[in-house]
């Protein structure tokens, strides 16, 4: 068993409402809605998914044989010994396939805020801080309560006005990356305008030319 990890690797949030804070990045092996090879993608329940989660040959990856052993390497990422602000990002993938309450519970032990990013499709552990939500169409939602709903925009069938009575803090709209990120991003500016409610999510890492 133990914890497959893609890469670990320190850099700013870039989206959502953390944006511009550091954090260390734990992105997890594996997804449920996609295999990760592009041979694959047009039958993937999640077709856009712009990240390479295979394996766990990336930088800072490997497979970790306990949460202590996980959240030591997370530990390492950090610039610093001082234990202020620690703030990780476990993402993926699909990290709550792996993420459980004694890794979110080693995390807290040396100091981290922990955040998740998450497709809402599996039911996450005790303890974490910081859960954002980004629904896939086609693809059941089982988590309908968190911290802010990232819904990337545009998705056929994913009207937003569908997840507007869940129970979530920020609702935003992120325009998918791809070849119409321009028309799409153009689309969600307008969404937003129109709709209060809804606030735009930038994937600035992309932009700033960070990882
Ligand atoms: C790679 S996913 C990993 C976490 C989790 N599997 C999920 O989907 O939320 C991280 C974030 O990137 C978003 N994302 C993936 N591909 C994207 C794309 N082509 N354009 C915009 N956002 C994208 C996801 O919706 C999610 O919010
Ligand atoms: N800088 C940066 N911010 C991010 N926010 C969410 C990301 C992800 O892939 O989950 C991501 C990422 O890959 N890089
Ligand atoms: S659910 Fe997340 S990790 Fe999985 S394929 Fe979609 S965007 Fe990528
Ligand atoms: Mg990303």
């Amino acid at each position: 068993m133990g914890y497959l990890v893609k890469e670990i690797f320190y850099t700013l949030q870039g989206e959502g409402a953390h944006t511009g804070r550091p954090a260390v990045f734990c992105r997890m092996s594996r997804c449920n809605l996609w295999t990760g090879y592009e041979k694959d993608r047009h039958r993937a329940i999640c077709q856009f998914c712009d990240t390479d989660f295979v394996g766990t040959d990336g930088v800072g990856g490997g497979r970790f044989a306990t949460a202590d052993e996980l959240a030591d390497a997370v530990a390492q990422a950090w610039p610093s010994v001082s234990t202020d602000h620690r703030f990780v990002v476990c993402t993926g993938g699909e990290p709550l396939l792996q993420l459980d309450e004694p890794a979110v519970e080693a995390l807290h032990t040396r100091g981290f805020e922990v955040a998740v990013e998450t497709n809402g499709t599996r039911r996450p552990p005790r303890g974490i801080d910081w859960l954002c939500v980004s629904p896939k169409i086609g693809a059941e939602l089982v988590v309908t309560k968190g911290d802010e709903l990232k819904l990337v925009f545009p998705q056929e069938g994913g009207d937003p006005t569908k997840f507007e009575q869940l129970d979530f803090r920020f609702f935003r709209l992120q325009p998918m990356d791809g070849p119409e990120l321009e028309v799409n991003t153009q689309a969600a500016i307008e969404y937003c305008l129109k709709n209060p409610r809804w606030t735009l999510s930038l994937q600035t890492h992309k932009y700033l030319g960070i990882r």
